[in-house]
Parts: C-alpha cells; structure tokens; sequence
C-alpha cells in the first residue's frame, strides 16, 4: 500500500551564485519519487528563495527514493537544473551543486520537513495546493496571508534606502503586499491600488530626477517606516486583527501619494517642480504627523511599545502660531459662507448606501483609476456611466463620493432624484459653484469675488452663471490647487426633463470639458438626450455598466448571500438557522436577478418585511418579485408615449423582446416585425435605454 508523506519545503540556504545577476534568478523545488515528477514549489524571483511549500506526496513503497532538485527557468523558457539531492530523513538536507551557476560550498542545502500523514490530510493538503495556485480563489483565506508573507518576507532585504526612487521602490512594494491582502481585506483594497498605481507613476518620473526636495524625501521616508510590518512576517499574520488601523494608513497614503505626485510635477496640474504652492510646506509637516501618529498606533497594536520623546516647548510654539493663523482664516470663511449662502445652493444628497464591500470591485477601481490620472496622459475629464434602470450605478457613485471624501478631494456630489422638486437643472450650476467653494478657499475667494462683481449672477443664464460662477474662478484659482477636484453628478437621467435640462446638457458635454482641476463622474440611464450629447465628445469616457457580466452576476449572488444574515436576523423567531435559505435557493434568486440590483434588493426586501419568511421565499422562487411598479416609472420617463406611431413600435418591440424565447439583435426584430430601414427598430431601443440594455447590432 502507498505510504503518503507531507513535504514542507521551506527554503535553501548557503547559497552562491557565481554571476551578479540584475534581477534575482527564477527559482522553483521539483519533487521526483522514484524518478516520477510528484510536485514542484512556486516559482520565486528572489537571491535567497524561500518557498514555505506544503507538498503532499505518496511513495509505492518503504525504499523509494525522494529526489529533489533547485530549477532554475531561465526567460526563454529554458531550464537549469543547479542543485539536487535526495531524502533522508534528516533536516536539512544537503545540496551538491552541478553545472556553472553556484560555487560548490559545503554549507548548501535545502531545508525541509517530511512528515508521515494520513491520505485524508494529503488530500486536504493537495485541495488547498490548488486553491492557493487558482487565480478564482476566494478572498478570505488564511492562506492568502500565509502567501503573502512569504512575499514579504523575500523582500525584507534591508539596504540602507537613500534616494527618493529607492524609498519609493520600498513603499511600493509593501504596497504590493498590502493589496494582494486586499484580496482578504477588501475594505483596504481600493485605496491600496490607488496609492500603488499614483507611487509607482512617480517611481518612474523621478527615477531619473537627480534633485529631490530633503522634505518629500523625508516624508517618503516616514511612509516605508509605517510600512515596515508588511516586512515582518509574524507582524503581517496579524493584518486581519489590525485590518482598520491599516485601512487608515492606506487611506492616509492615497492622499500622500496624489499630493506627491502633484507636488513632483508629474501629476494632475501641469507644473514645474520648482512652482510650489505656499501651503506646500505646511501640507508636508501635517502629512508627516499623521504618518507618525499611524506609526504609534500600529506598534501599539502590534505591542512593540516605543518610547517616544516630544520635544514640548517647540510643539507648543508651533501650536499657538498655528491657532492665531487659525483664527484669522475662521473670520474670512465666514464672510465668504455668508456670502455664498446668496447662491440659493440645493441639498441633493445621496440617500443610500454605497456598494456592499467586495462588490464592484472593476469598475470602482477603473473610475478612480481615471478620475485621478495625471492630466498630461490624458485630457478626458468626464466619465460617463451608463446603464439601465436598477443596475448600480447610484451605488457605485456613492462609494466613489465616499472614496473621495476620504481623500478630501471631493468638491462636490449632486444625487439627482425624480421625486425631489430640487432636482431642477437652473439650481445645478449655483449649486456646484457653492459645494466647490466651500470645499476650497482659494476657490470660494474667487467664487465670491465673482459674485461682487456679477450682483445679479444668480438670475442670469445658465451659460453665463457657468462662466462667471465656475470658468473663470476655476482658472483664476488653479495655480494654487492641487487637482484633482472630484465632481460627482448622479442620476442626471432625473434632473428635470429633456427639454428643461437641454441646456444644461449641452454645458456639460461642450463646456465643463474644457475646466480646469475638475474630474466628473456622471451616472445616468442611457436617455436618448444625454446619450446624444456625449457620443461624439472625445473628452468623455463612455463606459457602460454591463448586467450581463459575470463579474455583475457574481456581484448580486455576493450581495444577496449577505442580504440573508438580515433576513435571518429579522425572523429570529422562525429559527431559520446559520445557512437558511442554503445555497440552492440563493443560486436561483441570483439567477432571477440576472444582475440587477434592484432585483435583489427588492426581493431581500420583501423577505424581510414577510410574516412568514418561509413562505415569502417560496412566492419568490415561484412568481419572482415584483417589479412592475418600477419599469411602469421607467418606462413613463420617456416621454415619446403621445406620438402614436413611437406607441406602437415601441409596444411591438418589447413584445418581441419580451416574447423572444432567445436575445435578438435590433436587425433580427426588423426582419420579425418586418420593420424596414426608414421604420427600423433601433430608433425604439434608443429611446428605452432606461429598461433595455442594447447596442445596435447586439441582442435586445
Ligand atoms: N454593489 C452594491 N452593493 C449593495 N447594494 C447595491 C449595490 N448596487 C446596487 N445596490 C442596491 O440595489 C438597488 C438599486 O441600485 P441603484 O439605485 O444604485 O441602481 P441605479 O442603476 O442607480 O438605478 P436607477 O437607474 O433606477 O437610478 C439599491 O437599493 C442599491 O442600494
């Protein structure tokens, strides 16, 4: 009978390498028994590799032999083998070098550790192997830590860090450890990428940069040290338990990371390194101070407990110069609020929560990633997402109003909503200029000169509210911001009508590309008006929030799954137990869904409120939920209905749609309803954007 073994392969030691690499060589541990390949490490680009492998193997019998061999891959595909040995059972085990790459040295060998298991462990041991090897592993896993400690461990190389670019480097690949936890922590995640993506641009702006601020360098500096747990092993298995001291630091980092790259030259404004803002010093020492405060917080939590010395007597100095400043700045914000106040702003706030954690994750990143691009790559300063009714979007503009926010770079968020009579296109431009100068003073000064200068501004046409209210402060103020400013304009869909907003419409898609510091995320149905306006606008990003994706099915089957700990709270009384409704029914609600929130948030909804959860469920799997009440809205806002022949192409269309056994293209319903060119039905599709989700030429 086979005896099986599990095999820890570890790492190897008192190794040599005859030639200075540039990068460190790509390693891999290949495991024969018998002669028969029974399992290889991961490969690791490291000088001194260390694998920490669990390697599950079964040998026929007592006198088989365990071959193990150091491999080294060469780029193209070749191999080297450079050490190999054989098992015995003693720890570790010694290594002689063949060919040219390593100096023979008595002192190599490979530590490892075999042990003798039951089958049911080398099972479980080979499940959690491939796992670990499979891109779709869940997040969540302890062995996701475990593997990205091993990353860090490997880069725990510590050289003394000098330049700028070194430090840099240092910081972002702690990052990189941070976001592949990120997988398991998915609150940090977003802000995570977002500091790495902005580091890494800089890393390689400056890299060939000779001079560099004493100041920024000190600050990066203060960066890595925060970072140094992500070096320690033993401290990184503990990321889960001090998940939201981190998620503070990375947080604090995105925002360092922007402002770094603004304050460089190589960010959003286009700026030479030597035109520094006056407030640049004061930003520095405030972003210094938060990363040592992080610091101390951290090594508390970890328990390395250090004293730390204040030098009082400057601190106090520092402090009561900082509250005269203070004092004074306070009189003039005032003033500027009293006069604002003129502006008759508009509350549109968003009124609901923003993407369950873990969900959204694409197009989240996608969306930060291009409302923080520097401004030299790229012009395009709208992004456009679209989709139809109840598939996320106010959501998702939600987490990104909140992402923002966090990194004080929100300058303001109109969440427009049908039923709110504020919603109106005259109060946006007002609004804006407000929310705007309230979130920056050099823009409010310039705001409110604006406004003594134009008495009557608030009365005037839109265009001209737009010129004097934003234009022209905007420009007059750019060259004491660090962009990017973030706008966030939610739901224009249901900001008045397309009559009333057609103004506005065309502001938007020819005027606000041309501002300066702003980047604006819009969110809409795809309505026929808005949709016309910016489909031949370069500078707006068009990007649709596709239903049919499976990421969007996944999303919706995540977030009912996590809609049912509510559910089961709620009817505690029913004793629906842990699983309730198990994961059967939860497949099936998903798949009614079909990736439309509204669809799963309607129907958690109702179980909740049920009497009888049980039979609630049932209604659903049997009659789905109820969303007539919310197409019959939708389909009403489009306002073709009065003209007769749009009726009752429009009744036909759906009716083939709805009828069709399989999706149709619009040139399939044309030969069905034997609809010619000039009567064709995409014209119909075009104008129910709201309710369909359809591209010319794609199924309906
Ligand atoms: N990622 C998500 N996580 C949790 N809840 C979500 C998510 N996306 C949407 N929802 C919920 O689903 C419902 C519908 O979503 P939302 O209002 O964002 O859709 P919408 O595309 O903006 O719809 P409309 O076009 O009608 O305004 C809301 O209750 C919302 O809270």
């Amino acid at each position: 009978m086979p005896q099986t073994y599990s095999l820890h392969v570890h790492s190897v030691s008192g190794i040599k390498w005859r030639k200075k690499w540039p990068i460190p060589p790509n390693l891999e541990v290949t495991i024969d028994v018998d002669d028969i390949r029974m399992a290889e490490t991961h490969r690791k680009r490291d000088f001194v590799p260390m694998w920490n492998s669990l390697l599950p193997l079964s040998a026929a019998g007592s006198t088989s032999v365990i071959g193990l061999h150091l491999v080294r891959h060469h780029t193209v595909g070749k191999t080297n083998i450079c050490a190999k040995g054989e098992i015995e059972i003693h720890v570790p085990i010694p290594l002689k070098s063949v060919g040219k790459d390593l100096e023979p040295t008595p002192g190599l060998a490979l530590v490892v550790r075999l042990a003798r298991i039951g089958s049911d462990e080398a099972v479980k041991i080979a499940v959690t192997d491939a796992a670990e090897n499979s891109e779709k592993l869940g997040s969540g896993t302890s062995s996701d830590i475990q593997k990205v400690a091993d990353f860090a461990a490997q880069n725990s190389d510590s050289n003394t860090v000098s330049s700028l670019g070194d430090l840099l480097q240092s910081l972002t690949s702690s990052l990189d450890v941070v976001i592949k936890i990120g997988g398991v922590i998915a609150k940090i995640h977003p802000f995570a990428e977002l500091a790495y993506n902005v580091l890494t641009s800089v890393y390689q702006a400056v890299k060939k940069q000779r001079k560099m601020d004493q100041a920024i360098i000190q600050l990066v500096q203060a960066m890595v040290d925060v970072y140094s747990f992500t070096k320690d092993v033993k401290l990184l298995s503990e990321i889960e338990r001090i998940k939201d001291i981190v998620d503070a630091i990375v947080q604090e980092t995105a925002k360092c990371a922007l402002f770094i790259r603004e304050y460089t030259g190589h960010g959003f404004a286009v700026r030479m390194v030597s035109q520094i803002i006056s407030e640049d010093a004061q930003t520095i020492q405030e972003l210094m101070g938060a990363f040592v405060k992080h610091k101390q917080s951290l090594d508390w939590a970890l328990g390395i407990h250090v004293a730390v010395v204040v030098d009082d007597t400057r601190h106090i100095a520092q402090l009561s110069l900082k509250v005269a400043k203070d004092t004074q700045a306070t009189a003039q914000r005032l003033e500027q609020l009293e006069i604002l106040k003129n502006l008759n702003p508009v509350k549109m706030n968003s009124n609901q929560d923003g993407c369950l954690l873990g969900t959204r994750r694409d197009i989240l990143s996608l969306i930060i990633t291009e409302l923080t691009k520097p401004f030299a790559l790229d012009s395009q300063n709208i992004f456009w997402l679209y989709g139809v009714a109840g598939a996320g979007k106010s959501a998702i503009a939600t987490s990104i109003r909140q992402t923002f926010n966090t990194l004080g770079l929100l300058g303001a968020s109109l969440f427009f909503t049908r039923s709110n009579e504020a919603s109106n296109p005259a109060s946006v431009i007002p609004t804006l200029a407000y929310c705007l100068a309230e979130s920056n003073t050099h823009i409010g000064s310039e705001i409110c000169l604006a406004m003594r200068q134009h008495l009557h501004i608030v009365d005037a046409p839109i265009e001209d509210q737009f010129q004097r209210l934003l234009a022209e402060p905007l420009d007059r103020a750019k060259d004491h911001i660090h962009g990017p400013i973030i706008i966030i304009l939610d739901a224009l869909d249901e900001c008045g009508d397309p009559e009333s907003r057609r103004r506005l419409i065309s502001l938007i898609s020819n005027r606000f590309t041309g501002l300066p510091l702003l980047r604006i995320l819009i969110t809409s149905r795809p309505d026929l008006d808005i949709a016309a306006a910016f489909r031949d606008q370069s500078s707006i990003v068009k990007t649709p929030l596709d239903i049919t994706k499976p990421s969007s099915l996944e999303d919706v089957h995540r977030y009912i799954d996590a809609e049912m700990i509510d559910v089961r709270q709620m009817h505690f009384s029913w004793n629906l137990g842990p699983t309730w409704p198990g994961k059967e029914k939860i497949d099936v609600l998903s798949t009614f869904a079909a990736g439309l929130f509204i669809w799963a948030s309607t129907a958690t909804k109702y179980l909740r409120k049920a009497h009888d959860p049980n039979d609630a469920l049932d209604h659903l799997l049997r009659k789905g939920s109820d969303l007539d009440r919310l197409y019959a809205v939708a389909l009403q806002s489009t306002e073709f209905w009065e003209d007769k022949t749009f009726a009752e192409q429009a009744q036909a269309c759906l009716a083939a749609v709805v009828l069709g056994k399989v999706p149709m293209s619009d040139t399939t319903i044309n030969a069905l309803l034997g609809l010619d060119t000039k009567h064709s039905s995409a014209p119909v599709f075009f104008k129910l954007g709201c309710v369909l989700q359809w591209a010319p030429g794609k199924f309906a």
